[in-house]
């Protein structure tokens, strides 16, 4: 299943891209017997400032025909990482052969695109930048991989 976190914003080089990098890459490794993966970040940027609806409709262009979607939003469904690792099982066990997660702009995700999501997913009930919940998401991501691995880097 291929992963796709389509995201709003260019990430210039700097620490928040090398921890995603490296996040990645391990959700890639750890996750290719495991049917998960690869993963890729698509970044879409609205240049006409058009606003979260403007945003919306590039990131619907990003998403692949038929990809199960998961919106990042602080007022989402709050789980466990093993939860999480559990839902995203699931979605591979359904035969989804892609699947991907949408974080919005400084203004959110524009709530028709949040209503189409399949799932929507709260880091907590504080707001935090996007760029950091790029990088909390690829954590999280390799996380889920390696329990669903049993694995020993996630420590109950
Ligand atoms: C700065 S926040 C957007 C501000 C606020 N959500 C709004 O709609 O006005 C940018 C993006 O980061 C993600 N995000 C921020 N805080 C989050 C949280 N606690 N849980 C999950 N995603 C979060 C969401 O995808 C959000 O669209």
């Amino acid at each position: 299943m291929r992963v796709h976190l389509c995201v709003v914003g260019r990430l210039r080089k700097g620490p928040e891209k090398a921890l995603i990098d490296d996040y990645l890459t391990r959700f890639d490794r750890t996750g290719r017997s495991l049917g998960l993966g690869p993963a890729r970040v698509v970044e879409v940027e609205d240049k006409r400032g058009g606003g979260m609806a403007a945003e919306a409709e590039l990131l619907r262009r990003a998403l692949p025909t038929g990809a199960a979607l998961w919106c990042l939003d602080e007022r989402g469904e709050v789980m466990t990482s093993p939860t999480f690792a559990d839902r995203l099982g699931r979605v591979r066990d359904q035969g989804r052969g892609d699947l991907a997660f949408v974080i919005g702009g400084a203004d959110g995700i524009d709530s028709s695109l949040r209503a189409q999501a399949d799932m929507t997913l709260s880091f907590g009930a504080m707001v935090w930048p996007h760029m950091l919940v790029r990088v909390m998401l690829a954590e999280q991501m390799y996380r889920a991989a390696s329990i669903l691995a049993g694995s020993p880097y996630h420590r109950v």
